[in-house]
C-alpha cells in the first residue's frame, strides 16, 4: 500500500530507511514534486546523456502527456513463462510496503513502471537486438511527467537499512541539477546526407508471394510481413534531435524511445494497444493504408477510396474481429462504431475503429496486453499460425518492432502502444522497420510501396528522404 505524506526528500529517505530496517526488506520510496518552472522533456532527456546513458526512456501520447524516465531504481529480470504476467507480479511485489511522498498521486507520477516487450518470445536473439531482452522494465530513478502545462518530477529509490542516506541524497541533488541544466548535446548536430539501403528487397517480394499463396491455400486469413531499411550517416545520430523532429512532425502519434546500452529503439506510432484510465479502457483497430494527397481534394478522394477498398476493408476487419472478441470477453461494456473512420498522420492514412470499454472485475492493464498482443495488425489471423509463419519466414529478427511498449503507474493506470514506425539506432547506423498486412487480394509491389510510405516518418526524423 502506498502512503502519501508531506515531507522533504531527505526526511522521506530516512523514513524509508527506518521502514526497511523494521521490515528487514528493501523499500521503494518515491517523492513527487510539482515544478514551478517548465522543463523541456527533450532537453531533460538529452541532459541525462552523461549520467544515464543506456537507461533512458521517453514516452509521449497524443493528449499532451509526456514522460521521461532516467536511471533505474528497480530493474526487472527477463520473464519466464508468461512474461506479461511475470512482469505484473514483480511490479505488484515492488509496490508492497512502498512509500510515496509529496504531491498526491496524479496519473503517471509517483513510482511508475516503464518499458516493453519483444514481439515474439520464441524468436532467437540476433546481434541486431543484443541489448534488448524479451522484456525490459524499469522503475525510473528520475521521472519527469508533463501533463498539459503542469510538470512533475518524481524521484524514486529502493532503500535498504544499509543505504547511506546523506550521501545518497547529495547524489540525487547533483543529478537533478545536471538534468535540469539546459545544455543540449545536439546544438552542433549537422544535417548530413544519409545512405539508405532497402535490405533484401527482392527476397521480401518472394516472401509476400509465398504468404499470398499460403493464404489462398487456406493456411491463414492474414499475416503481417515486415522488412528493414538500413540508414547510415558519417557521424552518430543524436537521439534528442530525432525525438525533437518526431515530436514536431508526428503530433498524432505516440513518440517513444527506449535506450539500452549504445542502442536506442525509437519511433512515432499512431497505434495504441491499450490504455487504462480509471475504469475505462481504450484500444483501437488500425489497419488498411493509403497515401496522403498533395492537395486537400486529392487527400479526401484517397480517403474515400480507402474507405471503399475491398482489400483494405478485409485487412481492417480481421483486426476488428479479433480485438472485439478480446474486449467482449474481458469487459462488461464495449463501445465501438459500426464502420471504420480514417486516421490521418503526416505521411499515410489508415482505416481506424476506436473501442472504449469497461473491464469486468478489476481486470488489469497487463491482462489486456497479454490477451491482445499481437493483434492481427502486427501478427495475423489465426494468431499462433501467423506468428509461427513470421518466425519461420521473415529473414531478420523483429526484436521489439511491433511490440507493446509503454508504462503503468501504481494505481494501475497506464498505456501501451504498438511499437511501429520505428528504428533501432546504434551510433551512426539506424535500422528502420516497416510492415504491412497481407491478405488474399494483396499485390506484392503495392505492399512494398506501402512499406516505403510507412518508412517516411522515421526517415524524415533521421534527416533523409526516399526518392
Ligand atoms: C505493420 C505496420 O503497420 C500496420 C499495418 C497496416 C497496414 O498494413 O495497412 C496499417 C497499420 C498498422 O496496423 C507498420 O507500420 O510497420
Ligand atoms: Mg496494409
Amino acid at each position: 500500500m502506498i502512503i502519501v505524506k508531506q515531507l522533504e526528500l531527505l526526511d522521506c529517505l530516512k523514513e524509508g530507511c527506518q521502514k526497511a530496517k523494521k521490515l528487514s526488506k528493501q523499500i521503494l520510496v518515491s517523492f513527487t514534486k510539482r515544478l514551478g518552472t517548465a522543463v523541456s522533456p527533450i532537453e531533460f532527456f538529452d541532459n541525462g546523456r552523461h549520467s544515464f546513458q543506456g537507461t533512458r526512456m521517453y514516452w509521449s501520447d497524443t493528449q499532451g502527456m509526456i514522460m521521461v524516465g532516467m536511471g533505474a531504481a528497480v530493474k526487472y529480470p527477463a520473464g519466464t513463462g508468461n512474461r506479461t504476467l511475470t512482469v505484473e507480479k514483480a511490479w505488484k511485489k515492488t509496490l508492497e510496503d512502498a512509500l510515496h511522498y509529496g504531491e498526491k498521486q496524479l496519473r503517471g507520477t509517483g513510482p511508475v513502471l516503464m518499458g516493453g516487450f519483444s514481439f515474439d518470445p520464441l524468436q532467437e536473439n540476433s546481434s541486431l537486438w543484443e541489448n534488448f531482452r524479451q522484456n525490459e522494465f524499469i522503475v525510473p530513478q528520475f521521472l519527469l511527467t508533463k501533463n498539459q502545462n503542469e510538470h512533475y518530477l518524481t524521484v524514486t529509490a529502493l532503500i535498504s537499512e544499509q543505504t547511506e542516506i546523506n550521501h545518497y541524497y547529495k547524489q540525487i541533488k547533483e543529478k537533478y541539477n545536471e538534468l535540469t541544466s539546459r545544455v543540449s548535446g545536439c546544438i552542433n548536430y549537422k544535417e548530413e546526407s544519409l545512405n539508405i539501403i532497402e535490405d533484401q528487397r527482392d527476397q521480401w517480394l518472394d516472401i509476400v508471394e509465398k504468404a499470398i499463396a499460403d493464404i489462398n491455400n487456406g493456411l491463414m486469413e492474414k499475416v503481417v510481413l515486415s522488412r528493414t531499411l538500413t540508414v547510415s550517416r558519417e557521424t552518430p545520430f543524436c537521439t534528442a534531435e530525432v525525438l525533437r523532429r518526431l515530436q514536431e512532425k508526428q503530433a498524432d502519434s505516440f513518440i517513444f524511445a527506449v535506450e539500452k546500452g549504445n542502442a536506442v529503439f525509437i519511433g512515432a506510432t499512431p497505434e495504441r494497444l491499450i490504455e487504462k484510465s480509471g475504469p475505462q479502457f481504450r484500444t483501437m483497430c488500425l489497419a488498411g493504408t493509403i497515401a496522403r494527397g498533395k492537395t486537400m481534394e486529392q487527400d479526401r478522394q484517397l480517403g474515400e477510396e480507402l474507405l471503399n477498398d475491398k482489400k483494405n476493408i478485409s485487412e481492417h476487419q480481421t483486426v476488428v474481429n479479433m480485438i472485439s472478441d478480446v474486449m467482449e470477453r474481458l469487459c462488461q461494456s464495449v463501445n465501438k462504431p459500426s464502420s471504420p473512420a480514417l486516421y490521418k498522420v503526416k505521411d499515410v492514412q489508415h482505416l481506424y475503429t476506436p473501442i472504449i470499454a469497461e473491464a469486468k472485475n478489476n481486470i488489469s492493464l497487463f491482462s489486456f496486453v497479454d490477451e491482445l498482443h499481437p493483434t492481427p495488425a502486427l501478427g495475423g489471423e489465426p494468431k499462433e499460425k501467423a506468428v509461427k509463419w513470421i518466425r519461420e519466414n521473415e529473414t531478420y529478427e523483429r526484436g521489439w518492432y511491433g511490440s507493446p511498449l509503454g508504462w503503468i503507474d501504481s494505481q494501475g493506470d497506464g498505456e501501451f502502444g504498438v511499437a511501429i514506425r520505428s528504428a533501432l539506432i546504434k551510433e551512426n547506423k539506424a535500422t528502420l522497420f516497416v510492415g504491412c498486412g497481407i491478405v488474399e487480394d494483396s499485390d506484392p509491389l503495392s505492399e512494398l510501396n506501402e512499406t516505403l510510405m510507412k518508412a517516411r516518418p522515421m526517415l524524415t526524423a533521421l534527416g533523409g528522404h526516399l526518392k
